[in-house]
């Protein structure tokens, strides 16, 4: 077959390819060409082999592109993010350096509840050209899919209009968005004292998201102070009978048993887990929920690291994701979050690429069509100039690519977006 686009002289290939098992039990493993080349059709690789065995794959229309020895790897997936929000919340960055804790600024009113303002008062076009430069830097840094979830409206109106950015933008930006209705994300104060009132509320408002066809997860989050895990319970239950899959914010500040209903009910990933219980965890393994880990939100709120080498230990399949939100992590850095994946999360680097790789592509269902560079799959990956995995992870604090390309067709040159729309 003639490939549209060859990629050769590539100095390490880390397909990241891996079956279900492997990529479970094994995270320390990444198949590792060197002297690699890979070749593209239709925006879908076509083969991947080494030296210059390419050369029956060439015609005059055939674009060859010289790696120049470096590092490519499959693009890079962030699959926990709060990408469309107003405004941000610099005026509460002095109160956390006091030590006010995020909760408690949820609960004068602010944090969530100050994001949630914002967005009402936000047009449609503010929300899309805001989220779209979030998107320009995301794919600078290598990531060519996003999951993005609605969560600052806790209203039909305004949940509707995040999620109609982010379809939009799915249409115009080269990045792929996974979209997640997020309607129990904080209580409004009117609902404080009246809970079940607005539960009731979220479980028509997913009806009608779902008939309009503008989300494939529902997620809540489960906190004290927050969603108790019985009304957690209740909406991730009525979300799985309208139709969607699962996600659930659990464990991130206090103990309160998220994980162990992750399990229960068949998320397909539980989100944060820096309190996660022993008991929570093998119950994931034995479900097969993903744990997705954020390191940078322990960072940023200068808390623990989620444990990590017990999950991986216990047989869980760990992904990381940035978490870019405007109040617990506003970076959308994905690769400071895999630098932390190893500082903090103790995590190996082959086991960060991993998890920001295929085992993320499992957190959005979409392991069948990206996450590795594997015949068949979608031609997202990520030239970095890099001399190897370790590099990445060791020399922190800056961005490593060279190159994006997306579906076969380059998007970042020079660590600047150069895509036509
Ligand atoms: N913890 C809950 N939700 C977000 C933070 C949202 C915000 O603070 O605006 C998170 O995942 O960290
Ligand atoms: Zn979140």
């Amino acid at each position: 077959m003639i490939a549209d686009l060859i990629i050769k002289n590539i100095g390490k290939l880390a397909t990241c390819k891996s079956d279900e098992t492997k990529s479970k039990k094994d995270m320390s493993n990444i198949e590792m060409i060197e002297d690699a080349y890979i070749s593209i059709k239709d925006g879908k690789f076509i083969s991947i082999g080494s030296k210059d065995d390419y050369h029956s794959m060439i015609d005059e229309k055939t674009e060859v592109v010289d790696a120049n020895g470096l590092l490519v790897t499959p693009g890079l997936i962030d699959s926990h993010t709060h990408l469309v929000h107003g405004g941000s919340r610099e005026n509460e960055f002095y109160k956390k350096l006091l030590g006010v804790s995020y909760i408690d600024i949820l609960k004068q009113g602010g944090g969530i509840l100050s994001t949630v303002n914002a967005t009402k008062i936000s047009t449609k076009e503010e929300l899309y050209d805001k989220a779209k430069k979030s998107l320009d830097r995301m794919l600078e840094f290598g990531v060519t899919t996003v999951e993005a979830k609605s969560g600052y409206g806790l209203e039909l109106d305004t949940e509707i209009k995040q999620l109609e950015v982010a379809k939009e933008l799915d249409n115009d930006h080269p990045i792929d968005l996974v979209h997640t209705y997020l309607g129990a994300h904080a209580i409004p104060l009117e609902y404080r004292e009246n809970h079940d009132e607005f539960i009731f509320k979220i479980l028509e408002d997913m009806k009608k998201i779902k008939e309009l066809d503008l989300a494939e997860f529902c997620d809540v989050f489960c906190e004290d102070s927050v969603f108790s895990i019985e009304e957690s319970e209740l909406i991730l239950k009525k979300a799985k009978e309208c139709g969607y899959k699962l996600k659930i914010h659990a464990d991130e500040i206090v103990s309160l048993g998220g994980a162990e209903l992750s399990a229960k009910l068949g998320c397909i990933s539980a989100d944060h887990l820096m309190a996660a219980s022993e008991d929570g965890i093998k119950m994931m393994a034995k479900e097969n929920v993903v744990a997705n880990i954020l390191p940078a939100t322990s960072f940023n709120l200068n808390k623990s690291y989620a444990n990590a080498r017990k999950m991986i230990d216990l047989g869980v399949r760990v992904a990381i994701s940035s978490d870019y939100n405007p109040g617990s992590c506003p970076s959308e850095n994905l690769q400071f979050a895999m630098q932390l994946g190893c500082l903090g999360l103790k995590m190996t680097p082959n086991e960060v690429l991993n998890a920001v790789t295929i085992n993320a592509s499992y957190c959005i269902d979409r392991q069948y069509e990206i996450g590795s560079i594997e015949v068949g799959k979608r031609a997202d990956f990520v030239i970095f100039d890099s001399p190897n995995i370790e590099y990445l992870m060791y020399h922190f604090g800056i961005n490593h690519v060279d190159r994006v390309y997306k579906d076969g067709k380059l998007v970042v040159k020079d660590k600047r977006v150069c895509y036509n729309n």
